[in-house]
C-alpha cells in the first residue's frame, strides 16, 4: 500500500496538464445555501406547508446537533418540523409504533430516523418501516431500486451522494462528466453505494475501492474524480491524487489537536492534497451543508408529490 510520493516537480514534467497551485475551493456552505433559497420559493409557489419528522434515539452528542441543525433548518425554509427525542433505552417496537403513525399522518411527508441507532435496536427494520414516499434519507429499498435501475425521477435519493454530485456539478459541466474516471472510496449503504449509482448516471466510468482492495493507492491515483467516505482522519494522501482532479471529502472526523483542541476534518489530508487538485471541498464547509439542504429538497419533493397525489385521487 505504500507508494512512494511523486514530487511535484516530477508531476509537472510528466503531466501535460498546468500545475493547478490555484485549487478551487468549492463553497459547500454556498452552493447548499442556493439549495435552500430555491426550496423556499418552490414551496412558496406551491402554497404547501411540508412536515418533517425527525426521530432521535439517545443522546449521543453529534447526532443532537445535527438533528437540532436539521429541525432548524426545516423551520427556515417554512416547513413544519417536528422533533421525536426518545430515550436511549427505547425498544425497537415503540420506534415502529411511532413510525406507523407518522406514516399515516397527512401532515408528515417525510421521516428521517438519525442512525446510528442504539444496539437493540435493528436500523434495517425501522428504515424499511418508513413509507417509501416519506423516506427522505432515500435509504428504503423502493428508493434504493429506483436509484440503482436509473429511475431518479421520482426517487428519493439519500441527500448525501446527491449532494456530493451536486458539488461536482459546481465546478464541472455534465459533457465534462461524461466519461470521466470517478473513483468512490467506501461502500457504505449510506454513502458509498448510492454515490457509485449516481455517478453512473452521469456517465463516468465508476471504481469502488474499500478495505479489502488490493492495491486501493495505484486504482485512486486513475481517477478524473475521487469521493471518499471512509470515516478515517487523513486517510487520502497525496500520493493516491492525480494532478487535476477534483476531490470530495465526504468524511466528518471529530480529532482532538496536539493542542488538545477537538477539530472536525474530512478523510482527505486536505493540506497537502489541496496544491495538486483542480477542486476539493473542504471539511467543514463542503459535503455536511449539502447533506442538510437535499434533505429540505427531498421533503419539499415529497410534499408536492403528495399533494399531486391527492389532487389526482379526488
Ligand atoms: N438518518 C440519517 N441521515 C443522515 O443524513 C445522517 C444520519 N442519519 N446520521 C449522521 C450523519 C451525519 N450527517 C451530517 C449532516 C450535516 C453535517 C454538517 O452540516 N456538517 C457541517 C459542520 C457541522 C459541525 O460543525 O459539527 C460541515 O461539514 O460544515 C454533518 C453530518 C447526517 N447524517
Ligand atoms: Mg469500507
Amino acid at each position: 500500500m505504500a507508494i512512494a510520493p511523486l514530487s511535484s516537480s516530477k508531476l509537472s514534467a510528466s503531466n501535460s496538464k498546468s500545475q493547478s497551485c490555484d485549487a478551487v475551493i468549492i463553497d459547500g456552505k454556498q452552493v447548499a445555501a442556493d439549495v435552500i433559497e430555491s426550496v423556499k420559493s418552490r414551496r412558496a409557489m406551491a402554497d404547501i406547508v411540508p412536515g418533517l419528522a425527525v426521530i432521535l434515539v439517545g443522546n449521543n452528542a453529534a447526532s443532537s446537533v445535527y438533528v437540532r441543525n436539521k429541525s432548524a433548518k426545516a423551520e427556515e425554509c417554512g416547513f413544519a418540523s417536528q422533533q421525536f427525542d426518545l430515550p436511549v433505552d427505547t425498544s425497537e417496537q415503540e420506534v415502529l409504533e411511532l413510525i406507523n403513525s407518522l406514516n399515516n399522518d397527512t401532515n408528515i411527508h417525510g421521516i428521517l430516523v438519525q442512525l446510528p441507532l442504539p444496539k437493540q435496536i435493528d436500523s434495517h427494520q425501522v428504515i424499511q418501516s418508513i413509507a417509501p414516499e416519506k423516506d427522505v434519507d432515500g435509504f428504503h429499498y423502493l428508493n434504493t431500486g429506483k436509484l440503482t435501475t436509473g429511475d431518479t425521477n421520482d426517487a428519493l435519493v439519500p441527500c448525501t451522494p446527491a449532494g456530493s454530485i451536486q458539488l461536482i456539478k459546481s465546478v464541472m459541466g455534465a459533457s465534462e462528466l461524461s466519461g470521466k474516471h470517478a473513483v468512490v472510496v467506501g461502500r457504505s449503504n449510506i454513502v458509498g453505494k448510492p454515490m457509485a449509482s449516481l455517478l453512473l448516471q452521469e456517465n463516468c466510468t465508476v471504481t469502488v475501492i474499500h478495505s479489502r482492495t488490493n492495491n486501493p493507492g495505484e486504482i485512486c491515483r486513475q481517477a478524473d474524480i475521487v469521493v471518499a467516505a471512509v470515516g478515517i482522519p487523513n486517510f487520502i494522501k497525496e500520493d493516491w491524487i492525480k494532478q487535476g482532479a477534483v476531490v470530495i471529502d465526504v468524511g466528518i472526523n471529530r480529532i482532538t489537536t496536539d493542542e488538545g483542541k477537538t477539530k472536525l476534518v474530512g478523510d482527505v489530508d486536505f493540506e497537502n492534497v489541496r496544491s495538486k487538485v483542480s477542486a476539493i471541498t473542504p471539511v467543514p464547509g463542503g459535503v455536511g451543508p449539502m447533506t442538510i439542504s437535499m434533505l429540505m429538497q427531498n421533503t419539499l419533493d415529497a410534499a408536492i408529490r403528495g399533494k399531486s397525489l391527492i389532487t389526482k385521487e379526488s
